[in-house]
């Protein structure tokens, strides 16, 4: 029979409400023929981002006007036009494990990058401190991909050390932040900045679905100067018909009935995943618990290497990936154990216990 997917890089779209969706398509046509005739605002139709700006303040505490958020196809897209802008020799810093795609663009861009290790609250402080880069790239909502939930106590240690001088930013990657099964939601630490030292990055990747390419930023007031110094020539890179129709779905209050909708959809498959892995695997298998986002972290005893583990998975029709993907020094050491991002939304709760017992021959 087919392929089946544990992969964390798609939203379960099966419960999208396309319907709801192209109603308010059909008012973006009806009701924004200028907009639609012309090009588009250099970060995005004005109406949008106040409807984002708006939502944001609301879900995450957010502070910011709609004119500091910039619209684009992409989180990449976006850092790059940002990043873009700086002077010669910056330093960045991102978390290890981490967002690999986001280190090979700093990389790309000839930053100078060091990816730093890890404690139980997130990335570690002194190791931030030790090597003082310009831009610091974090996760604090849910770790990217160990999970982890920054403590209020970490964010704010970081937020002193970015005000303590001059040049220094931290980009907030809020990413998958609207999951979260019976935790509290902590407030995005933008809200908690008084310096004007976080850049609040978001996405519609997780909530609606990755393909429409719709995610955005928030700049603090001297970057948004800059940016509007540097793109006033800019031609915005996203569909306006596809942000004006989100703006309606937002408005309407589908997108939060939405967002709702899948966490109680996404907690159920969740919770049938991990009670049939625990099931099968027993005392082979550790899972690092944390109620948030699409994916958890689990590490198997096996003494079989990644590679053959990911040639296994292949022969069994198994869509999984590994910690290996996010060691951003590609030394993660194997031998007694391996560690796997397993994600939920790409897989039918019917086909749960198949997918388990596939991952059971791919690893034993
Ligand atoms: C840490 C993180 N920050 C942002 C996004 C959203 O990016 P965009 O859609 O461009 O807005 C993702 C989405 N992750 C990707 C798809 F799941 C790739 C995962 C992989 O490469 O392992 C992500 O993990």
């Amino acid at each position: 029979e087919g392929w089946l997917s544990l992969s964390h890089m798609t939203a379960d779209i099966s419960m999208f409400p396309f319907k709801e969706w192209m109603k308010c398509e059909k008012i973006a046509i009806k009701n924004h023929k200028n907009e639609l005739s012309d090009i588009s605002h250099p970060q995005g139709p004005y109406l949008v981002r106040k409807t984002i700006s708006r939502m944001i303040a609301l879900t995450r505490g957010v502070k910011c006007e709609p004119e500091q958020v910039i619209i684009g196809p992409g989180t990449q897209p976006l850092l790059r036009q940002v990043l873009g802008m700086q002077r010669e020799n910056i330093k960045a810093a991102i978390e290890n494990p981490g967002y690999s795609r986001i280190y090979q663009l700093l990389k790309d861009m000839n930053f100078e990058v060091f990816p730093i290790d890890l404690d139980k609250k997130g990335i570690d402080i002194k190791k931030v401190e030790a090597l003082n880069p310009h831009f610091l790239f974090i996760t604090p909502s849910h770790q990217f991909p160990t999970g982890i939930i920054m403590p209020i106590s970490r964010r704010i240690e970081l937020l002193n050390w970015a005000s303590a001088s001059e040049g220094r930013y931290i980009v907030e990657d809020d990413y998958d932040s609207e999951f979260k099964y019976g935790t509290d939601n902590i407030p995005s630490l933008q809200s908690l900045d008084r310096n004007q030292r976080v850049i609040y990055a978001g996405t519609f990747s997780k909530t609606i679905m990755p393909s429409f390419r719709i995610s955005y930023l928030v700049l603090p007031p001297d970057l948004l100067r800059e940016y509007k110094r540097h793109f006033s020539y800019w031609i915005q890179g996203s569909n306006t018909l596809n942000l004006i129709t989100l703006h309606y779905f937002i408005e309407s209050g589908e997108y939060a009935k939405h967002v709702k909708r899948m966490n109680n959809h996404y907690e159920m498959k969740r919770e049938n995943l991990i009670k049939e892995l625990k099931w099968k695997f027993r005392n082979d298998i550790k899972i690092k618990n944390v109620p948030a986002g699409l994916h958890f972290i689990a590490e198997f005893k096996t003494d079989k290497g990644y590679k053959e583990i990911e040639e296994r998975a292949k022969k069994e029709k198994l869509e999984i990936y590994s910690m290996k993907r996010f060691n951003l020094l590609g030394n993660i050491e194997e031998g007694k154990k391996i560690i796997l991002i397993i994600g939920f939304a790409n897989i039918k709760n019917e086909d749960i216990p198949v997918a388990v017992d596939r991952l059971y021959r791919v690893i034993y």
